[in-house]
């Protein structure tokens, strides 16, 4: 019998956060809350708190990262948005508990910062692609791993020509065509820039080269990701777009957590479709493997940028298109210096936040 695990939810108020939560009540034999955080909705929070008997909150990144430290937990779930959360993940590492990483953007932001912290198999992805990647990589030895192909449901303007993408608005940018999710991650998938992330965040958890990680678009999100070995199987896993499932083997790996999510269902007549991703009205991916490539911090001005980009647009202060047009102009304008620490990720990402806010500024 598995002993009881003890868990941090930090962003325990978003969409990850509170799915995390269910899964947790319905599980109380596998799981126990012992600490909570979100960013500023402190009545939420506290709701939750009492919920689940829980005695250690906190609010913002920082106490975030005070929590993980002083809190004795087995597993950490980081479900923060933003970079912001590359403090509380090192933080969780250097527990060594269990990092289930939902937050992708602090392993991409961080890269070598954070793989130097980690010990081997101590983050284990959350993001439905990469939770599909490690699954099906259960299947072959690493040295049998020929390929990745991450799937993208193409968002909600998938066949659409870069042109005809000018004036769409924030509430059509949100209405995602699969999955429910926070607003910057959705936006980042109606942008392809999320796909971008993750081919970046595949590289950095499977160690396996950009020449050899691949996007396919298959709007069902059904199949979450694919692992190609040298003999030309392909291993790959499916099930309803669900985050509950992700997140349970986040927080119980290796182990499954039975009855977390609907399975298929092979009674009715269904169809999965693939199609080639169309770089040239989404050029995120592209952009974001020449990033990756480059490493050091341009990941970090890449996403940076972003998050500059995408709250002006909610904000009405950029059309659409100029969310990619100004991360591509941040990344062509960065200079990068010398080692990369946290101090230089600092900078870096303080000088991409400027520099997209006076091209945002300039519109
Ligand atoms: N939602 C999904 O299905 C998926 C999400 N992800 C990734 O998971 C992460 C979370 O996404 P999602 O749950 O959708 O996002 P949400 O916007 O729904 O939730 C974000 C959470 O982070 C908290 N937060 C925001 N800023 C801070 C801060 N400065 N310090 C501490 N907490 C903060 C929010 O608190 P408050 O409510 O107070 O603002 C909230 O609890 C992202 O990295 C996303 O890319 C990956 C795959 C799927
Ligand atoms: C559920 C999840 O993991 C999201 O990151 C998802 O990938 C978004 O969908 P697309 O980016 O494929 O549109
Ligand atoms: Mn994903």
């Amino acid at each position: 019998m598995a002993t009881v695990r003890r868990v941090i939810i930090l962003g325990s108020t978003g969409s990850i956060g509170t799915q995390a939560l269910d899964v947790i009540a319905a599980n109380p034999d596998r799981f126990r809350v012992v600490g909570l955080s979100a960013g500023r909705n402190a009545e939420e929070l506290a709701v939750q708190a009492e919920r689940f008997g829980v005695v250690d909150t906190a609010l913002g990144a920082d106490d975030s990262e005070l929590l993980v430290r002083s809190v004795e937990a087995d597993v950490v779930l980081n479900g923060i948005t933003g970079s912001v959360g590359l403090g509380p993940t090192l933080a969780a590492l250097e527990t060594g508990a269990l990092l289930a990483l939902a937050n992708k953007e602090s392993l991409i932001v961080g890269g070598g910062l954070v793989k130097r912290v980690a010990a081997p198999g101590q983050i284990v992805p959350v993001d439905s692609e990469h939770s599909a990647i490690a699954q099906a990589l259960r299947a072959g030895a690493p040295e049998e791993v020929r390929r990745l192909v991450l799937t993208a449901s193409g968002g909600p303007f998938r066949g659409r020509s870069r042109d005809s993408l000018r004036d769409v608005t924030p509430r059509q940018a949100l209405a995602h065509p699969t999955w429910d999710m926070g607003l910057v991650v959705t936006t980042n998938s109606s942008t392809l820039v999320n796909k971008g992330l993750e081919v970046i965040e595949a590289h950095l958890l499977f160690d396996v080269p950009y020449d050899r990680i691949d996007v396919t678009v298959h709007p069902q999100s059904v199949i979450h990701s694919m692992v190609e070995f040298v003999d030309g199987s392909t291993i790959a896993q499916a099930s309803p777009p669900d985050m509950r499932l992700p997140i349970s083997l986040g927080l119980g790996w290796p182990d499954r957590v039975a009855g977390v999510g609907a399975p298929l269902d092979w009674s009715t007549a269904h169809t999965w479709t693939f199609e080639p991703l169309d770089d040239e009205a989404f050029p995120a991916v592209r952009l974001a493997k020449k990033v990756g490539m480059a490493s050091g911090t341009y990941p970090a001005v890449f996403n940076a940028a972003n998050e500059q980009a995408v709250a002006a647009f909610h904000a009405g202060a950029i059309g659409y298109l100029d969310i990619l047009e100004t991360v591509e102009r941040v990344v062509d304008a960065h200079v990068p210096s010398g080692e990369l620490t946290r101090e230089s990720l600092v900078h870096a990402e303080e000088w991409a936040r400027r520099k997209a806010d006076t091209l945002i500024a300039a519109r």
